[in-house]
């Protein structure tokens, strides 16, 4: 399971809770505005836009799970088994792998709005990266200062909606989330009032009853409203610090504890790492399961004019 946020306190941050049972060989990676993206369908880009992730350790393309470019956009990859639909690869038109997608968007556009130029001729492939590394059934969260989507590939073909919410998580599509939000929309982080009856002296006996509902449990669907109810009252100083820090609570209070999700197979989600980027600053700032300590990378700390992948 994963989800995905973004959070406007001042700056623009963008980040995410990765829930896996494994690694994917997750590490930092820079790509920088010379390095040669090859894509199977789609040409070259040799001079892009660079960009900071988290992807799976790989010298010839930075296979992104997340990344915000020096733009401050940003796009995060999820997993959609079931409901993900790519198609064969034909040569005509924008095809892109699944694997592609996320440095062909960041690589060429600006914004959100750019973007949406190239959604409508956009066809995502079943190519695989490799013989190992089979397509990963995603969809995914696109955002900038101005305005967020969620492109979904699906069996009618490509859909991009626009989320007003600013978070997505899982199955099943997007349309479901964004309808089961209005049975929260009586939630509130004030004190509750009695409204089931004025014949009945009913009063709140301790804090936080005004969200009593508010889903507990680690299911897509339940940490959709979580994050969204915790997101939509956030409050906390316009610094860096104190944003990044309520960045990760509001992770924190999605995130996998070891044991509480058993797989088909019998192993364990855990929030693997969790993350959040400075959409101007360009630093990208995660902890792990295991160290909770953040760190930070500073995109613009190296050679952004480089032409090979960096890792950090
Ligand atoms: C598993 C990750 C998504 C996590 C998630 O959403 N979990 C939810 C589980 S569930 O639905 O609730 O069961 C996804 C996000 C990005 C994916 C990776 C990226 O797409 C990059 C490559 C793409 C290759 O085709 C496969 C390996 C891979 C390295 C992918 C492995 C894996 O599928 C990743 C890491």
């Amino acid at each position: 399971m994963c989800t995905c946020i973004t959070y406007l306190n001042n700056d623009f941050y963008f980040g995410r809770n990765l829930d896996l049972d494994c690694s994917f060989g997750e590490t930092v990676t820079i790509t920088p505005r010379n390095f040669p993206l090859v894509f199977r369908q789609a040409g070259q880009q040799d001079h892009h836009y660079a960009m900071i992730g988290m992807a799976s350790a790989c010298d010839s393309f930075p296979l992104y799970a997340e990344a915000v470019n020096e733009k401050g956009l940003a796009m995060a990859g999820l997993n959609f088994p079931g409901s993900a639909s790519y198609k064969k690869a034909v040569g005509e038109g924008l095809e892109l792998a699944s694997f592609e997608i996320i440095a062909w968007i960041l690589g060429k556009c600006a914004s959100v709005a750019e973007a949406e130029e190239y959604l409508g001729e956009m066809k995502i492939t079943d190519t695989a990266f490799s013989d190992r590394m089979p397509p990963a059934p995603l969809h995914w969260m696109l955002a900038d200062r101005e305005k967020c989507l969620v492109i979904e590939a699906v069996e009618e073909g490509l859909k991009a909606y626009e989320n007003p919410f600013g978070v997505l998580t899982n199955n099943p599509p997007f349309e479901y989330h964004r309808m089961n939000m209005n049975n929260y929309m009586n939630l509130t982080a004030e004190n509750p009032q009695n409204r089931l009856s004025d014949k009945l002296d009913l009063k709140p006996y301790a804090q936080g009853m005004g969200a009593i509902g508010l889903p507990g449990d680690a299911s897509s669907t339940s940490r959709f409203v979580r994050a969204a109810f915790l997101k939509w009252n956030s409050v906390a100083p316009e610094e860096e610090k104190a944003s990044v820090s309520q960045f990760f609570h509001i992770l924190d209070s999605v995130a996998m504890v070891r044991g509480a999700v058993v797989t088909e197979q019998g192993t364990y989600d855990i929030t693997t790492y969790s993350c959040c980027v400075n959409t101007r600053t360009g630093v990208y700032y995660y902890k792990t399961y295991d160290d909770s300590r953040v760190r930070a990378v500073d995109m613009h700390e190296t050679d952004l004019e480089g032409s090979a992948l960096i890792k950090k």
